[in-house]
C-alpha cells in the first residue's frame, strides 16, 4: 500500500510524554524518553519512528498486527488495556487509553502538527455530490491562482501529486491519523486551500476529529446507508455533526428540500444558504441559482447573493445540479474569505467558465462520437434522478440505462433505485454491479421485477455481466441515442463473492464503441480525451 502523501517528508520529532498528556493517557515507564516522528494505526503504513494505534475494531483488534508493527520499526503504541498488554510483550512502550480510536487525532495533530497550522480546509457532506463539489472546490482553487489540495473517493490530491484511494485504502474520508498525516503534507508543500469529503461514516468514526474546516457544506440528503443508520434521520443526525463549532467555523447549505431546511435551522454555527430560483427552498435562501441555459456541454447560470451581487458564468457539466454544486463552492470561498466575488468572477471569466474533470462523473467516455456514452458513479435513486432528467432533454433518441445495485449494502434502496433508473429512460438493462458477497441473481430480481410490475412498456433487459450488457446497449443504439451506465464511475474493479475482480465500465464501452465502429481503433492511452478520439462520424451500420 502506497502511503507517501499522507506523511511530511520532513516530520518533525515529538515526546511520546506529550502525545500522552494531550490524549489524557498514562505512558508507561519505558516510554519516559521515546520520541515519535508519526503516527498510524494500519499496520501496514507503519515507517520507523511511529507511534501505533492499535485499535480494537469490529473484524480485528489492531495488537494482533504487532510483530509486523515492530518489523516496521515503530517505536511505541497507543492502545485499550489489551493493546498495551500485548505491546509490552513486544517491549513497546506504549500510552494506555479507553477509546484509541477516540483520541487518536489528538495523537495525529500533536505529532503532524496540524493542531498549530493547517490550509483552510472545506469539508463536503451530503448523500450526493460530495466528490463533484470536492472537484468544483478544487478546480475554483486553482483557477484563483491557488495551490490547492482534495482528499476523497477518488484519490488524494496535494498539489501536483496525486494518489489514487485504491493505492490508500479506499475509504472516502480516510482515518484520522491518515487525514492528519495528509494535511501536514500539504502544509509542508505550500497547498493553500484543501476540498476534504466527509462521509457519516467518517463522521461517526472520528476520522475528522481535529480537522479545523474553515467552512463545511451540506450537498443533500436522501435514501442511502440505512443498512448502517436504520432511518434516514439518524443518517440526517450523523451528517448534522459536522455542522458544529467542534467541526466547523461556518457552514453553506443547499436548501432544496426540507433536509436542506432542517440542516439550515439545526446548524450550531452561522451558515449560509443556497437553492435553485425554481426549488422549493427559494424563498427563503440567501442566494439564489438561476439556471441561463442548459445543454450537454456546459450550463449557464446567474448566482445572486443577499446584496444583490450576481455572477453569471458557467459550468462545462451537463445538469442543473452541477450549478448547484459549483454555487456552494463559489459561496463557501467567498464566506471563508479565500476570494471575494469579483476575484471569482474575473478567474472564471478568464477561462469562460469552469471546466472541472471530475473523475468518473458524468464521464464522457466516447469522446466526439456521435453516440454519447456517460459512465457515473452515481449509485442512489436521487443521484439516477437528477442525472437522467438532466440528460433526457438533450436526447433525441432513446436513452438507455445500465445499471445494478450494490450487494451487502443498504438492501432497501433497490426498489427506488429500479423506479428512477425506469422513469425517463426508454431502455433499461440492469446488469450486476458490485455484490460483494451478496447472491448477484437476487440483486437483480429485485430490480428487474420492480421494473415489470410499475413499468411494464419499458424495453427491459437483464444481462448478468456488465460489460455484455453495455455491449448489448451499444449494439442496439443509433444516432440521436444516448447511453448512461450509472455505479462503476471512476472504479477499476469490482467485489464479487468477495473477492475483488478487475472491471472498468468505462474501458467496457469503449471496447464496445470500438467493435461497432462508433470510434476508431485508438491506443488505450488516450482513452477518455475527447480530443484524441477519432469519431467515425458515420452512422453505424445496424
Ligand atoms: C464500518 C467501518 O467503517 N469500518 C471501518 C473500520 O473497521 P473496524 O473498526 O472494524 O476495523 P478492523 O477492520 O476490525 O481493523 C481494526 C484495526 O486493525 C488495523 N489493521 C487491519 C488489518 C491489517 O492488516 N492491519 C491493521 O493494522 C485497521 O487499520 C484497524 O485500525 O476501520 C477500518 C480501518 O480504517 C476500515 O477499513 C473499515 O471500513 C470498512 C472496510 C468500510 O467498508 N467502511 C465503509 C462503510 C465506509 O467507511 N464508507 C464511507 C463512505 C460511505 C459513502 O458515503 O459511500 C467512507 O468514508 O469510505
Ligand atoms: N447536487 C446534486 N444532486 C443530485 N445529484 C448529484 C449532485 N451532485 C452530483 N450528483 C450526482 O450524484 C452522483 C454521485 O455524485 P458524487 O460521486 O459527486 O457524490 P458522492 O456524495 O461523492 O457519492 P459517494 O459517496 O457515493 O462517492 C453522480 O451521479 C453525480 O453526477
Amino acid at each position: 500500500m502506497q502511503s507517501d502523501l499522507a506523511r511530511p517528508n520532513s516530520p518533525h520529532s515529538v515526546p511520546l510524554a506529550a502525545v500522552a498528556d494531550a490524549t489524557g493517557g498514562s505512558v508507561s515507564a519505558a516510554g519516559a524518553h521515546v520520541q515519535v516522528t508519526g503516527v498510524s494505526s494500519d499496520s501496514r503504513r507503519v515507517r520507523p519512528g511511529d507511534l501505533y494505534v492499535a485499535i480494537p475494531g469490529a473484524q480485528r483488534h489492531g495488537a494482533e498486527f504487532l510483530p509486523a508493527v515492530v518489523r516496521a520499526g515503530a517505536v511505541a503504541v497507543l492502545s485499550d488495556a489489551a493493546g498495551a498488554a500485548l505491546a509490552a510483550e513486544h517491549e513497546l512502550p506504549a500510552i494506555v487509553v479507553e477509546n484509541p480510536r477516540a483520541v487518536m487525532s489528538i495523537a495525529a495533530a500533536t505529532v503532524f502538527g496540524t493542531d498549530i497550522t493547517a490550509p483552510p480546509l472545506f469539508a463536503v457532506t451530503g448523500t450526493n455530490g460530495k466528490t463533484t463539489t470536492s472537484y468544483l472546490l478544487h478546480a475554483l482553487f486553482l483557477s484563483l491562482g491557488l495551490k490547492a489540495g482534495l482528499s476523497g473517493t477518488v484519490e488524494r490530491i496535494v498539489g501536483d501529486a496525486r494518489l489514487e484511494t485504491r493505492l490508500s485504502g479506499r475509504l472516502t474520508t480516510p482515518e484520522s491519523d491518515y487525514l492528519h498525516g495528509l494535511v501536514a503534507r500539504m502544509t509542508e508543500d505550500g497547498v493553500q486551500a484543501a476540498a476534504i469529503e466527509v462521509s457519516s461514516h467518517g463522521l461517526d468514526g472520528a476520522r475528522v476529529d481535529g480537522l479545523p474546516f474553515e467552512s463545511a457544506i451540506f450537498t443533500n440528503l436522501s435514501q442511502d446507508h440505512l443498512d448502517v443508520y436504520g432511518t434516514l434521520e439518524n443518517y440526517f443526525a450523523s451528517k448534522l455533526t459536522l455542522f458544529t463549532p467542534r467541526h466547523a467555523k461556518r457552514g453553506v447549505i443547499a436548501i432544496e428540500d426540507e433536509w436542506g431546511r432542517r440542516a439550515a435551522r439545526e446548524a450550531q454555527i452561522p451558515v449560509v444558504t443556497v437553492a435553485r430560483d425554481t426549488a422549493e427552498g427559494a424563498d427563503i435562501a440567501d442566494w439564489l441559482l438561476h439556471i441561463d441555459t442548459e445543454g450537454l456541454e456546459r450550463t449557464d447560470f446567474t448566482l445572486r447573493g443577499p446584496n444583490g451581487e450576481e455572477l453569471t458564468s458557467s459550468i462545462g457539466l451537463p445538469g442543473a445540479f452541477t450549478a448547484l454544486d459549483l454555487s456552494l463552492a463559489v459561496v463557501a470561498v467567498i464566506g471563508a474569505g479565500l476570494a471575494s466575488l469579483d476575484e471569482i468572477r474575473e478567474a472564471l471569466a478568464a477561462t469562460d467558465g469552469l471546466h472541472p474533470v471530475v473523475p468518473g462523473r458524468l464521464d464522457l467516455v466516447s469522446g466526439d462520437s456521435e453516440l454519447r456514452v456517460y459512465v457515473d458513479y452515481g449509485h442512489t435513486a436521487a443521484s439516477f434522478r437528477a442525472v437522467l432528467h438532466a440528460l433526457r432533454p438533450f436526447t433525441p433518441g432513446r436513452l438507455f440505462m445500465i445499471f445494478g445495485a450494490d450487494g451487502d449494502r443498504d438492501k432497501g434502496k433497490r426498489p427506488e433505485m429500479a423506479r428512477a433508473a425506469s422513469e425517463e429512460s426508454d431502455v433499461v438493462i440492469v446488469t450486476d454491479y458490485n455484490p460483494r458477497t451478496e447472491d448477484p441473481d437476487g440483486i437483480r430480481r429485485t430490480l428487474v421485477e420492480t421494473i415489470r410490475a410499475e413499468f411494464p412498456e419499458r424495453e427491459l433487459y437483464e444481462i448478468a455481466d456488465s460489460a455484455t450488457g453495455i455491449g448489448h446497449a451499444v449494439a442496439m443504439a443509433e444516432v440521436g441515442d444516448l447511453i448512461f451506465i450509472g455505479g462503476h464511475g471512476h472504479r477499476a474493479d469490482v467485489e464479487v463473492d468477495g473477492r475483488i475482480v478487475p472491471y472498468s465500465a468505462r474501458e467496457a464501452a469503449v471496447a464496445a464503441l470500438r467493435e461497432h465502429g462508433w470510434l476508431a481503433e485508438q491506443a488505450p492511452s488516450t482513452l477518455g480525451s475527447p480530443d484524441a478520439m477519432d469519431s467515425t462520424r458515420e452512422r453505424r451500420a445496424s
